[in-house]
């Protein structure tokens, strides 16, 4: 028995109240202290430097292996691939990336069922020892995995060097440790107040039933957000991950197995979404929807819960949980510092090809600074490479696949021939080796344009250069506009009292809002991340908000003295 255990006065109660093992555990482990979560320090992968020969390294021998058959895991067992479908690598398409066996509709009802056999004992695995799990993991993730994600995030998804970096290493830890950090907080969080002669309490459970956690292609951090925030509060998880990142996505799994999960905890199922999605939502004990991805395909998540409800299929009101799409804006005023507005313009806009939610896709120059700032774009995009992310001199890649590249040039095309939109840069791609688009920018003639509207989730940027004196105009503009998103936004100026006015005006404009400073980039422990309106439940990823909502909590109480007497006393 540990020193802290034997001078802990709450575990010795405890022993003494609760013969039982499991109602001790769980409730001496609150008594313990966690290590202080912390951001995860970023390499540079400058030439020559250790990291970059380390990264080197892990693509190359992951382009060996290229096809690389990602076995199917079934309740912890890897179970080889038979090939059956295939990815290709979005940066070269001639090569096909990953292979793998998508799931039937009995594996995926043997996964669910595997899930809930798990649930019990996972549940009743006290904070302390699910959080080592996810501790051990982020340790993992920054050393002995962090080039073999980074080089799947690469060549899989198509980051650079340093879109991996934040990415794959450095976010997926922070998760991992910071969830850590927020649950602690939660299951401090107890009743302060007592009545004399009683005691109150609250039990943190976790949700009856299991999450279904569904990932989008673009971070390989935030399938293993979606996963491990419900599973660390001792929910069991299905998880669907998207077909853009089935090996990375995979090295998330196993690095949770070699970090200690029981392998019934979460479940990776790949294959058909829709098929996958009709067993969940057949189930009886579906909990909560753990989603990120576009609205479109939330709204109908969504919708189809709530006939799930109204038709009384599930035992609970199933959560619904969901970061989703982004118009996000920059706001320049005629006081902001245009080339910093102009560098963070670039990196928000075109970093990973503008595959972000958070990306810049809209924003408003004022009149007296617009040539300035054009001139300014021009000369900062001058060195900006489109290439492969294994050519570290690129830095934006390609696009994630043929659907995607057809969406975004289809809508390139279409503005190139627009009379409405003039183009400022850019407008040209080539997919015949790799799907690169250039970064492109289009100056509006009209606020009214629907590009103003649409995410295309590529490398494109609208402007709309505005009359300096109708800044207050513009700003109830901006905040109708956007297709009813409300993700990011960012204002770059001086005057303190703009800056406060536009913070104030456009309050439910975006979930995230910076001053001089871009719409993408959220650290972990540092911003919270989620918009509201369009853009989904706003929990916040990297927040206790995010992890409340995967607990049922119980209010108990204790009462120490007898009740003497049935009546009031103004009964006598
Ligand atoms: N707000 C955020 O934090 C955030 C973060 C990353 C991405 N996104 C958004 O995600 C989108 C890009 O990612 P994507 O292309 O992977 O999104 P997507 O919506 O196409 O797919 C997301 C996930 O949903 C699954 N899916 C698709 N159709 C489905 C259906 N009918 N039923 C069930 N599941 C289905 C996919 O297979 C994938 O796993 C963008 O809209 C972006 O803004 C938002
Ligand atoms: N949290 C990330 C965006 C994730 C969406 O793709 C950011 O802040 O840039």
């Amino acid at each position: 028995m540990s020193k802290i255990l034997r001078s802990n006065p709450l575990a010795r109660n405890s022993r003494r109240a609760f013969p039982s093992g499991v109602a001790q555990r769980r409730l001496v482990s609150t008594a313990y202290k966690l290590p202080p979560s912390y951001n995860e320090p970023n390499l540079h992968y400058r030439t020559a430097s250790p990291e970059r020969e380390k990264l080197v390294t892990a693509l190359s021998k992951l382009r060996e292996q290229l096809p690389i058959s990602v076995p199917t895991v079934k309740n912890g067992k890897e179970i080889a691939s038979k090939d059956e479908q295939h990815t290709l690598m979005p940066s070269e398409i001639a090569t096909q990336f990953a292979k793998y066996s998508p799931a039937t509709k009995q594996d995926v009802e043997a996964a669910i069922a595997a899930a809930l056999e798990a649930k019990q004992s996972w549940a009743e695995t006290s904070f302390h020892d699910r959080a080592a799990i996810f501790l051990r993991a982020a340790d993992l993730v920054s050393n002995k995995y962090r080039y073999e994600l980074m080089a799947a995030t690469m060549l899989g998804q198509g980051k650079n060097a340093w879109q991996a970096e934040i990415d794959a290493a450095a976010e997926l830890a922070d998760f991992y440790r910071f969830n850590v950090g927020f649950a602690e907080e939660i299951y401090t969080r107890q009743p302060t107040l007592h009545a004399q002669g009683q005691a109150g309490k609250t039990d943190w459970r976790p949700l009856e039933g299991f999450v279904y956690a569904v990932s989008p292609f673009n971070f390989t951090a935030i399938g293993g957000n979606l996963i491990s925030g419900p599973a660390l509060m001792g929910n069991v998880v299905l998880w669907k991950p998207s077909p853009g990142n089935i090996y990375s996505s995979y090295l998330v799994h196993k690095i949770l197995l070699e970090a200690g999960l029981p392998p019934g905890v979460i479940q990776l199922v790949n294959g058909d979404a829709e098929m996958i999605t009709d067993v969940v939502y057949e189930h009886r004990e579906f909990a909560a929807l753990n989603f990120t991805g576009s609205s479109d395909v939330f709204r109908e998540l969504y919708a189809r819960a709530g006939e799930g409800v109204r038709t009384k299929k599930y035992r609970d009101y199933p959560r619904m949980v969901a970061e989703t799409s982004g118009k996000n804006f920059h706001i320049v005023h005629n006081t902001a510092d245009i080339p910093n507005a102009v560098k963070h313009t670039i990196r928000a806009s075109f970093e990973y090809a503008g595959q972000k939610c958070s990306a810049c896709s809209r924003i408003y120059i004022p009149e007296s600074r617009a040539e300035e700032f054009w001139k300014e774009m021009k000369d900062s995009l001058s060195p900006v490479k489109v290439g492969a992310p294994e050519d570290f001199s690129s830095f934006t890649g390609p696009v994630i696949n043929d659907k995607a590249f057809k969406k975004i040039t289809t809508a390139i095309d279409s503005a190139n021939k627009d009379s409405q939109l003039e183009k400022i840069v850019g407008g040209t791609y080539d997919g015949s080796k790799g799907l690169f688009i250039e970064p492109t920018i289009y100056s509006a003639k009209t606020l009214d344009h629907p590009l103003f509207d649409q995410e295309l989730f590529g490398p494109v940027l609208v402007a709309y250069v505005y009359p300096d004196a109708e800044y207050d105009a513009l700003l109830e503009k901006i905040d109708t506009q956007g297709g009813g998103l409300a993700l990011t936004g960012a204002i770059f100026a001086s005057d303190q009292k703009v800056i406060r006015k536009t913070e104030d005006r456009l309050r439910y404009a975006a979930g995230n809002f910076y001053t001089n400073c871009k719409t993408t980039g959220a650290v972990i422990g540092q911003q919270s991340f989620g918009g509201a309106r369009g853009s989904g439940t706003n929990d916040k990823a990297g927040s206790a908000g995010m992890l409340m909502r995967f607990v049922a909590p119980r209010t108990l109480k204790e009462e120490y003295h007898k009740l003497e007497d049935v009546l009031y006393p103004h009964n006598y």
